[in-house]
C-alpha cells in the first residue's frame, strides 16, 4: 500500500525530514502526531508527490508519486490551506474533484454537502475556516483515492461537526476501506478514528504502532521523593518537577502490576495513566534524559 524507505528531504539548508521509513500494507486510518515544524506537511507532501525526495524511496501501491501524473489516481491529498481559486464555489470544487479523480463519487459529494451544511452558490474565499475544512473534507472523501491524506482535518471544527466527520469517515472506510493519513498536534481529536499512529519527531518517524499500544504508554507517579525515585527504577523519565517534598514524574513506560500494586499506595504514592496527548508532549520536548538509578 504505501511504503517509505529512509526518506530525507531539504529546504535550502533546513533539513525537514532525514531517514524517514514507515510502510503499511493494509488499508488503515492511520494518525501523524507531532509537533509544530516536526515535518508532517513536508511528509504528506512527498508522498503525494508535490515533492521530490532527496534521499531514499517512497511507493504507493508500487508508483513513485513525484513527477508521476499516474499518481493522481491512488493519492488525494487535502492540503491545510489548499489552493482553493479565489472564484471558486462549492460547485467548481465538486468539477473541479470529478475532473481530476477516476474513482470520484458525485453522490457521496453531494450527500456530504447536506451533512455539513455547505451553500452551493457562496464562494469559498468567504467561507470560514471550518466551512473551508468541511469543502476540504468532501473533497477528499469523495475522492475516494486508494491512499488519501488530510492535513489537520478537523481543524476549526465545533463539537458538532466534528462529530459528523467522524461518522462520515467511519462510515465510508468501512464501505470503501483506503489507507487514510491524518496529521493532527491534538491526539484526541482523531485518535478515536485511528488504528495505528506515527509520531514524528527531529525529522523522523520515532513510533509508528497501534492506537491502544501507544495509548498504554505514559506513567504518573507522585509521592515522596525517595518512594518515587525506588519505583521507577530504570524507567525513562520523560517530565519531573519537584514540589516541596513532593516529586512528580512522568516515566515512558506501560502500567503493570509492579507499579499498580498496593504497596505503593501505602507509601504514598500515587500512580495513574498519563493521558495520550501529554504523554506525547514529554516524549518528544527537548532534553528528555534518561533516569539514573538511585
Ligand atoms: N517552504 C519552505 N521553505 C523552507 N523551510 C520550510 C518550508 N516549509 C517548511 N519548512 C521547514 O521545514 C520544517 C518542517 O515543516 P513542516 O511544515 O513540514 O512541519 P509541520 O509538522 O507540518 O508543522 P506545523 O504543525 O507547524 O504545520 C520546519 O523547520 C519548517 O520551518
Amino acid at each position: 500500500m504505501i511504503d517509505i524507505q529512509d526518506l530525507s528531504f531539504s529546504y535550502g539548508n533546513v533539513t525537514a525530514l532525514e531517514n524517514v521509513s514507515l510502510k503499511e500494507t493494509e488499508p488503515i486510518i492511520t494518525g501523524l502526531w507531532g509537533r509544530n515544524g516536526s515535518g508532517k506537511t513536508t511528509l504528506m507532501k512527498l508522498i503525494s508527490g508535490l515533492e521530490q525526495p532527496n534521499q531514499g524511496k517512497i511507493s504507493i501501491n508500487g508508483i513513485t508519486p513525484y513527477n508521476n501524473s499516474e499518481a493522481m489516481n491512488h493519492v488525494t491529498f487535502m492540503q491545510e490551506d489548499h489552493p482553493f481559486s479565489d472564484l471558486w464555489d462549492v460547485e467548481d470544487v465538486l468539477r473541479f474533484g470529478a475532473y481530476f479523480n477516476e474513482n470520484w463519487d458525485q453522490a457521496f459529494a453531494e450527500y456530504l454537502l447536506e451533512v455539513f451544511e455547505l451553500p452551493r452558490k457562496k464562494k469559498i474565499r468567504q467561507f470560514s475556516k471550518g466551512m473551508k475544512t468541511m469543502i476540504k473534507i468532501t473533497l477528499g472523501l469523495a475522492s475516494k483515492a486508494p491512499v488519501t491524506i488530510m492535513d489537520e482535518p478537523s481543524n476549526g471544527l465545533d463539537a458538532h461537526m466534528r462529530k459528523q466527520f467522524y461518522d462520515v469517515l467511519l462510515d465510508t472506510y468501512e464501505e470503501h476501506p483506503r489507507f487514510i493519513l491524518l496529521s493532527t498536534h491534538h491526539i484526541e481529536e482523531i485518535e478515536p478514528l485511528c488504528e495505528k499512529i506515527a509520531v514524528i519527531d527531529q525529522q523522523t518517524i520515532i513510533r509508528y504502532e497501534d492506537t491502544e499500544d501507544l495509548k498504554r504508554h505514559g506513567v504518573l507517579i507522585t509521592g515522596p521523593f525517595e518512594a518515587v525515585k525506588s519505583v521507577i527504577g530504570n524507567s525513562r523519565v520523560i517530565d519531573e518537577r519537584r514540589i516541596g517534598k513532593q516529586l512528580h514524574v512522568m516515566i515512558d513506560d506501560s502500567l503493570h502490576m509492579d507499579l499498580g500494586v498496593k504497596e505503593n499506595e501505602a507509601a504514598g504514592l500515587t500512580i495513574e495513566k498519563a493521558p495520550l496527548q501529554d504523554y506525547l508532549v514529554n516524549l518528544t520536548k527537548k532534553g528528555t534524559k534518561k533516569h539514573e538509578h538511585a
